[in-house]
């Protein structure tokens, strides 16, 4: 009955056209509107990504002053928000509180009822401004802190650092994890870009789509490997256990090794060679290079027995406990990141607008199967 074989996973699928990101997989090439990523790696900050990627060109001396002002002066919450951070049991991982978060700031959005170009653009620099906030703002509550006030002056690196720890942050710090956010911008047509561009296509609101990515970002297939993969270094390291045999006994019990593979890759994520590094410079900084040391360790022998690569979660896990972030604030983190480009694709999707719905091939019993009565079950 099926007209056509369904590719699994839509590997290799070309969904759409955009013009936002290109990655050559077999080259290790990712490029934000045609700008090499070690380039903005390098030279950009989060600010600049985020212009690059929501208005299609880098933005000259007094756009980016401008831009970085009015996502700075988005830096405010509704109160129901608050309450609701408030209200949810401490124990609720900060990724449920974020997507639950997203979902209700719609209802207090000014502009929800509008997906012009115009109203996507203002609310876009809302939820970046706000998603930082609320990752930062839930974990204080949670560890019954008092909450810190937003630092107008600050970048959005160090102001979410601020917010989150109640201190200045170093500029070493700042900078490193402005590296990350512009790292985690943005991924092509990856599994939450992809989520959010569906639901924007049924013409629905930007706060829907990216509560959904936020749904899909969480998936340990997804963004969630980051903390997949500093659990596996934490139970390594509980265990005094050798990393490599660690990893010999998970390849043995068919398991897979978070922050390892790629769909779209097959050589270096161009993003690991960062985050690979700031993992080690890091860790020297700060005296240790315990958990860099164990990540190369088993990177070492997970290319070499399945010739697979570290993709962008692996060495982020690292990075970020030396910095000393919490392990389940790492996919907020991604987040905190990826709404840029979220909203980039929620943008070109509805400027230019057509459902997606495509078809599955199916395979259940064959048509016209009987209906039968209930009494004869
Ligand atoms: C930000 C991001 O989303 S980056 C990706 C984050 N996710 C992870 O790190 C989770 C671990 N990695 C994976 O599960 C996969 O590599 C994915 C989900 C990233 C890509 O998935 P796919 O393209 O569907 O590849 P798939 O899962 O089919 O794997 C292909 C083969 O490689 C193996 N493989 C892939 N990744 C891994 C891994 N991390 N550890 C062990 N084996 C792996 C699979 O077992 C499979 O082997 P088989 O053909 O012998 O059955
Ligand atoms: O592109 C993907 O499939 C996953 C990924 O690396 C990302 O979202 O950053």
């Amino acid at each position: 009955m099926s007209t056509s074989v369904a590719t699994k996973g839509l590997e290799g699928i070309v969904a759409t056209t955009s013009s936002i990101c290109w990655i050559d997989g077999d080259a290790g090439v990712l490029s934000y509107r045609g700008i090499d990523i070690h380039e903005l790696a390098t030279k950009s900050t989060f600010e600049e990504t985020t212009y690059l990627l929501w208005f299609g060109r880098l933005p000259k001396a007094a756009e980016l002053a401008d831009f970085t002002k009015e996502l700075a002066d988005a830096r405010h919450l509704p109160a129901k928000v608050i309450d609701l951070l408030h209200s949810v049991p401490t124990d609720a991982t900060p990724m449920q509180v974020l997507r639950t978060a997203v979902s209700l700031l719609s209802i207090y959005d000014a502009d929800e009822a509008d997906s012009s170009h115009d109203a996507n653009v203002r609310k876009s620099f809302r939820l970046t401004a706000q998603i930082a906030m609320i990752v930062a703002i839930f974990d204080r509550i949670r560890k019954g802190k008092a909450l810190i006030e937003a630092d107008h002056s600050l970048s959005h690196a160090a102001n979410f650092l601020w917010m989150l720890n109640g201190e200045k942050p170093s500029d070493t710090a700042t900078r490193a994890f402005d590296i990350a956010l512009v790292l985690h911008a943005d991924h092509e047509l990856n599994a939450s870009t992809f989520a959010a561009r569906v639901i924007a296509a049924t013409l629905a609101d930007i706060h829907s789509a990216i509560t959904g990515a936020i749904g899909a970002l969480k998936g340990p297939l997804h963004g969630g490997a980051n903390e997949a993969t500093m659990r596996l270094l934490y139970a390594i390291d509980k265990a005094g256990a050798d990393p490599v045999e660690y990893v010999k006994q998970m390849f043995a019990e068919k398991k897979k090794i978070s922050g390892f593979g790629h769909r779209v890759y097959h050589t270096e994520d161009p993003r690991a060679t960062h985050l690979r590094r700031m993992s080690e410079e890091l860790g020297r900084a700060a005296g240790s290079t315990k958990w860099f040391d164990m990540s190369r360790k088993i990177e070492l022998f997970v290319k070499e027995q399945k010739k697979l690569n570290a993709n962008v979660d692996f060495y982020s896990a690292s990075t970020y406990t030396t910095l000393g972030i919490d392990i389940d604030l790492f996919t907020p983190i991604f987040a905190v990141s990826r709404i840029s480009g979220w909203a980039a694709h929620v943008i070109e999707q509805h400027d230019d607008n057509r459902l997606i719905r495509p078809r599955a091939d199916y395979l259940g019993p064959e048509y016209p199967a009987p209906y039968i009565p209930l009494n004869q079950r």
